[in-house]
């Protein structure tokens, strides 16, 4: 018989090593399995820090971070807990995208389901195996992988970003990781360097799509809503084509949340807001080029035509304020090449003649434009350079200009560019995270426009609401909220609260959310004290009693 190691001490969500007590090792049946010494949390904590402090590179880090998630989660999360603003960046954006090409190489244990196209029939079984009842889940996040960040198609070593995600919930809004799920839909990858690795760990064979595709996805949701019908079901970096059209298919029957087109579309607008307070210029009166008409910019179009709507505009002229422009220039009607849902914003022929032969490049159009805010989802760096930015700074006192474009190899122009080429009068806010820049005798801190910003607290507050869906009302509220908690007049301010403190700005935005969804009834609870059920809904990092039942196992 093989040398046995009790599971307490094998399963992460148990397992907490050093920190057992004795009699809690002679209960576990762990006695002479572990040192002798008992260590707090609190030493166990600094340990790992220690470790991790000294390992060379982001990427070892974010390895040797896993390492502690497979072993210890509560001990894991404390460490991120503490912090944060310095290891989000290690778990999260921008390190996550290089773990994620790594993946295959990087590997040491499986985290998460894995749903392969090719066996449709495993769904369900495959959630089966995690053994957990109806009501024991809050939050499903799924990527298949087509667009992950702003680096493209990575196949299954997507599952980081599912696991990414799910660690900015818990470490930002206390969901509780045992009731959290990530999942990859393997459904192939056209990404010739992973078919041609022979250590690729996915499916090698090219993207499914159409009828295939489209029946996995009706699989996945009713497996996944029929198993766990508390949960909601977080999309996480689809290609464009198939991100919106599952949302507009299934948005009304599943409690479904996009995040890259909706997260995205809020946190850009709440930064909005924010720079609108310093401006002083009204949503109606604004003129907006985004830069990268895809899944994250159209999400982001859509956001701020509708501040624009309740700002007083008709849907028309709201749409009349946005220009879009993606590979082929400014989007423009008749275009051969304008997806579905680009075409409301495809601006009129007529608007535009003599503006260029051909094409429409961003140069051009901000001169004709002269917008007020300038969004960049492109994947291509560099793209706001100094003459496009000064030829914006013209136009308008304080420009707004947010390059969103993740990881930090594709930013379309850095804030400390920004604020040279305008003489510090940009208003700016980046997908990564950026140290605060010098400029002119003032240290300005840029906020971080990261849909990892809002999405933990909007999660939240749909668990501590039992809502059914997840509504526009709920998304506006999550927005505001975050908005409301900065003031970006003072020279310098962010436009978007410090990571830092995001775990007390999620509480508040989970309360905002759960006042929206009451108002918009589909809210299944609506607790009275609504402070102390957002604070008690939040799992803390500490070792608790252990769960009944934990006895000496074999
Ligand atoms: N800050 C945040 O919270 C978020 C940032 N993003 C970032 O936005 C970027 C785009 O992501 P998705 O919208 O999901 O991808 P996507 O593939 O859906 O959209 C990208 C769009 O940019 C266009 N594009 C590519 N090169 C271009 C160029 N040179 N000029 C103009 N347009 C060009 C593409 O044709 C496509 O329509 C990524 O870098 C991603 O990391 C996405 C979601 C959230
Ligand atoms: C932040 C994010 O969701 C993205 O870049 O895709
Ligand atoms: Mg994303």
């Amino acid at each position: 018989m093989p040398m046995h190691t009790p599971p307490v001490l094998l399963n992460p969500l148990t397992n907490r090593g050093t920190a057992f007590t004795a009699e809690e090792r002679e209960r576990l049946g762990v006695v002479g399995r572990l040192p002798d010494a008992v260590l707090t949390l609190d030493q166990q904590a600094e340990r790992a820090y220690e470790q991790l402090r000294e390992e060379p590179t982001n990427l070892a880090k974010f390895v040797n971070l896993e390492q502690l998630h497979d072993r210890n989660e509560v001990l894991y999360y404390r460490v991120l807990r503490d912090h944060l603003a310095e290891l989000l960046p290690v778990v999260y954006d921008p390190t996550v995208g290089e773990a994620i090409k790594r993946f295959s190489h990087e590997y040491r244990q499986p985290r998460g389901v894995f749903l392969s196209i090719d066996r449709p029939q495993d769904v369900r079984r495959s959630f089966e195996t995690l053994q957990l009842h109806p009501d024991e889940v809050d939050l499903v996040v799924v990527t298949d992988a087509e667009e992950i960040l702003g680096i493209g198609d990575w196949g299954v070593q997507g599952i980081q970003i599912s696991v990414g995600k799910l660690a900015v919930y818990t470490a930002a809004a206390g969901l509780h990781p045992g009731r959290c799920v990530p999942v990859v839909m393997d459904v192939g990858t056209d990404n010739e360097i992973l078919l041609n690795d022979p250590l690729y760990l996915g499916i090698r064979h090219s993207r499914a799509r159409g009828k295939q595709y489209d029946a996995f996805i009706e699989t996945y949701l009713e497996t996944v809503s029929e198993l766990y019908p508390n949960a909601l079901l977080h999309f996480e970096d689809f290609g464009p084509g198939n991100a919106r059209r599952i949302l507009e298919a299934y948005r009304d029957r599943y409690r479904i949340f996009n995040d890259d087109m909706q997260g995205t579309g809020a946190i850009t607008l709440a930064a909005a807001v924010s720079a609108l307070k310093v401006t002083g210029v009204p949503f109606r009166e604004q003129r907006v080029i985004v830069f990268g008409a895809g899944t994250a910019g159209v999400g982001i179009a859509d956001q701020l035509r509708d501040a624009m709507v309740r700002d007083g505009l008709d849907a028309q002229e709201a749409t009349r304020r946005v220009w879009l422009i993606d590979k082929q220039g400014l989007l423009v009607e008749g275009m051969p090449d304008l997806r579905d849902y680009q075409v409301p914003y495809a601006r009129p022929v007529a608007e535009v003649r003599g503006w260029a032969e051909g094409g429409i490049d961003l140069l051009t159009t901000v001169q004709h434009v002269h917008p007020t805010i300038l969004i960049g989802t492109s994947t291509s760096p560099g793209a706001f350079d100094r003459q496009v930015v000064t030829a914006m700074a013209k136009g308008v006192e304080r420009p707004i200009i947010f390059p969103l474009s993740n990881p930090t190899e594709k930013i379309e122009a850095m804030p400390a560019d920004l604020l040279a080429w305008t003489d510090g009068k940009a208003l700016t806010a980046t997908g990564i995270p950026v140290d605060p820049v010098e400029y002119g005798g003032v240290r300005h801190s840029i906020g971080q426009a990261n849909n990892a910003l809002l999405y933990p607290g909007l999660g939240l507050g749909t668990v501590v609401a039992g809502a059914d869906r997840l509504t526009a009302g709920m998304l506006l509220a999550a927005a505001e909220a975050v908005a409301g908690q900065v003031d970006a007049r003072a020279p310098g301010a962010p436009l978007l609260p410090p990571v830092k403190n995001l775990r007390a700005s999620s509480a508040v935005v989970a309360k905002a959310v759960v006042r929206a969804a009451v108002a918009d009834k589909v809210a299944n609870r609506q607790p009275d004290d609504l402070a102390q059920a957002v604070h008690d809904a939040m799992w803390q990092p500490a070792y608790g009693p252990l769960p009944d039942g934990q006895e000496a196992s074999t």
